[in-house]
């Protein structure tokens, strides 16, 4: 063999560099996973926080350090394009048969991206588009467990139960199993009497908060159907005072667990070194859901955003030509530019180069305030955000106004090249329908519910630690499900940074006749009795509102709210309705 050329030899390196930095970031983020078990047996739930804040910072900092040590390895020829051609190819045939390739190619990316991404923002995205990275299916045998011949679906749940080893006993199993056998008889019945299906479940627990899941699915061995379901272990003191675990609810079909899976949640730590497996099963039972949002739902974010481009440059391959993107539907933000096209399920937002008054934020302030909620407990009321650098978009799909919109509202964010619209940073949401937009045609039933789901977002929120700031209802938007949801970022912040006060007496006539205020205003004050501004011009809503959340209008629900978080006590939040908890269903 002749000798390596010195090009070769750092191609070389630095494929060897780059698979050493993705195999210590996984490890990393494996052995935060790995100690969710344990957190969740000792209740230790300020950890459970606290270790999901360190996971989400995983990624970046491993990025930072091989970024550092590729600069030194690649020295002169850093930005020899030959050399990174050659080197994604070997990197290419190292991670072929690795177990996690994909994140690990993912993971080149953002090496490759990082250090050239902005001469370069064709090839950022080497290892996506070609069909040979694609995934080919694989067998789940290796995360499932299977029990056969079962007598009966309750009966395959104890058994289920009986497999993972946890550390506490239940407190009261076969009690939490008749809940789960009236449940049954409440919304299928049919399912009671079914004998010999097949019971598979994922050998990993899923954990979020103070929750443990079980997932898996039922399958009729004569029809194939199948049905997805997960169970919900919650643990707490009994009156020894030892912790004991027990079943909070049943989660039955596609769409309930598609709701657990929802993109206002968290991620949820799944006790594994097979992620990819794992999202590959999770398709099977979620068929409505992307890869892309799977794989962020179990917390690969980086990953997850890889799948989005790829699956963004297929649905735009699949729009028809006349499909244009437009600005989104509502009011237009006065921070951000919102587009998206009439059938996707996704809205961009760009940042303003300058904001329209009464903001006074920058763009740093705004980016800080997307980072908080990327970092917060989303108690299933703030829709997840994708930050994207260099995403590119076809020019001629754009609309001529939001064209023309762009190029002056959004310049400093935007490169033209040839025909593509770069967007130099940009957010991905999911798309909901604004609230203020919702209520122009709901009927008097369905007003009630969403302005009832309005405040008690509000209040879960509070509870969470988090003020969403600017509370108007066209900042919030309401989900597929009938939920509501916030998306408006640029003025959230932690509860317990606000000062919650009374509109202070005026002292005189004038003072209280005068259109300004007459008292001092801190930075952080909040004053609740101006709440009703929100609803300006929806008086309907405003009278649902007033009767279902009256508490809101005043100081003493807010500092009680701010008082419970300071004593360290952490909200309850379930990703089900409350009246499908199985103590309603106990004797
Ligand atoms: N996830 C979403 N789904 C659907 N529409 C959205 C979404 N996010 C934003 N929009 C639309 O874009 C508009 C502006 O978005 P957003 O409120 O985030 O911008 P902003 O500039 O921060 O607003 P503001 O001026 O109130 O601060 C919203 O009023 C809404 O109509």
């Amino acid at each position: 063999m002749p000798p390596l050329t010195t090009e070769q030899q750092v191609s070389h390196k630095l494929a060897r560099a780059i698979l050493a930095g993705f195999e210590s970031m996984f490890a990393e983020f494996l052995n935060i996973t790995l100690g969710a078990q344990s957190r969740f047996e000792r209740a230790a739930w300020q950890e459970v926080q606290d270790a999901m804040r360190q996971r989400l910072q995983v990624y970046e900092n491993k990025v930072e350090l091989v970024c550092e040590a590729v600069k030194v390895i690649a020295y002169r020829e850093l930005d020899h394009s030959d050399v990174w051609h050659r080197a994604k190819n070997d990197y290419a045939k190292r991670v072929a048969d690795h177990e996690n390739a994909l994140i690990a190619q993912t993971f080149f990316n953002s090496i490759y991206g990082s250090l050239l991404g902005q001469q370069k923002i064709r090839d950022v995205h080497r290892f996506i588009l070609q069909e040979t990275y694609r995934p080919e299916p694989r067998s789940t045998d290796s995360i499932l467990y299977q029990f056969t011949e079962t007598e009966g679906i309750i009966d395959s749940l104890r058994r289920v139960l009986n497999v993972f080893p946890l550390r506490i006993p239940f407190e009261n199993l076969e009690r939490d199993l008749k809940a789960a056998h009236r449940v049954l008889e409440k919304i299928n019945p049919e399912l009671l009497t079914r004998q010999n299906d097949t019971v598979e479940f994922g050998r990993s627990l899923f954990f979020r908060n103070k929750a443990a899941y079980i997932i898996g699915r039922l399958i009729d061995p004569v029809s194939g159907e199948h049905l997805p379901f997960a169970i919900t272990l919650l643990n707490r003191k009994n009156r020894d005072g030892d912790t004991c675990l027990y079943l909070d609810a049943f989660i039955i079909g596609e769409e309930q667990l598609s709701k657990l899976f929802g993109f206002a949640r968290s991620y949820f730590m799944v006790d594994t070194d097979q992620p990819v497996r794992y999202v590959d099963y999770l398709c099977r039972l979620l068929p409505n859901k992307e890869r892309f949002e799977l794989f962020n739902a179990i917390g690969f974010i980086k990953h997850a955003k890889t799948e989005f481009y790829r699956f963004k440059v297929d649905y735009t391959k699949r729009m028809p030509a006349t499909t244009k993107y437009v600005s989104a539907p509502g009011v237009k933000g006065m921070v951000m530019l919102v587009f998206t096209t009439p059938d996707s399920d996704y809205v961009y937002k760009v940042i303003r180069d300058r904001f329209r008054p009464p903001k006074t934020s920058n763009r740093q302030e705004v980016m800080a305030k997307y980072d908080f909620v990327k970092q917060a407990d989303r108690v299933g009321r703030l829709v997840d955000t994708h930050e994207f650098n260099y995403l590119a978009f076809d020019r001629q799909r754009f609309s001529c106004e939001l064209f023309e919109e762009m190029t002056s509202e959004v310049a400093d964010s935007i490169t033209l090249s040839g025909n593509a619209l770069i967007l130099r940073h940009v957010y991905v949401e999911r798309k909901v329908t604004p609230l203020n937009l919702y209520i122009k045609d709901a009927s008097e039933q369905a007003l009630e519910q969403v302005i009832d789901d309005y405040g008690t977002t509000i209040k879960q929120l509070a509870a969470a630690n988090i003020f969403p700031g600017d509370m108007l209802i066209k900042n919030f938007g309401v989900t597929r499900w009938g939920r509501v949801v916030f998306y408006d970022y640029d003025e959230i912040c932690p509860l317990t940074d606000c000062h919650f006060r009374a509109i202070p007496k005026p002292d005189n006539e004038i003072d209280a006749l005068s259109e300004q205020p007459w008292f001092d205003i801190g930075e952080d004050d909040v004053f609740p009795e101006q709440f009703p501004v929100f609803f300006a011009g929806h008086h309907e809503a405003k009278k649902y509102f007033d009767r279902l959340h009256h508490d809101l209008y005043g100081v003493d629900f807010w500092k009680i709210t701010q008082k419970v978080i300071k004593s360290g006590t952490l909200v309850d939040v379930y990703p089900y309705k409350k009246e499908w908890r199985l103590k309603h269903f106990n004797d």
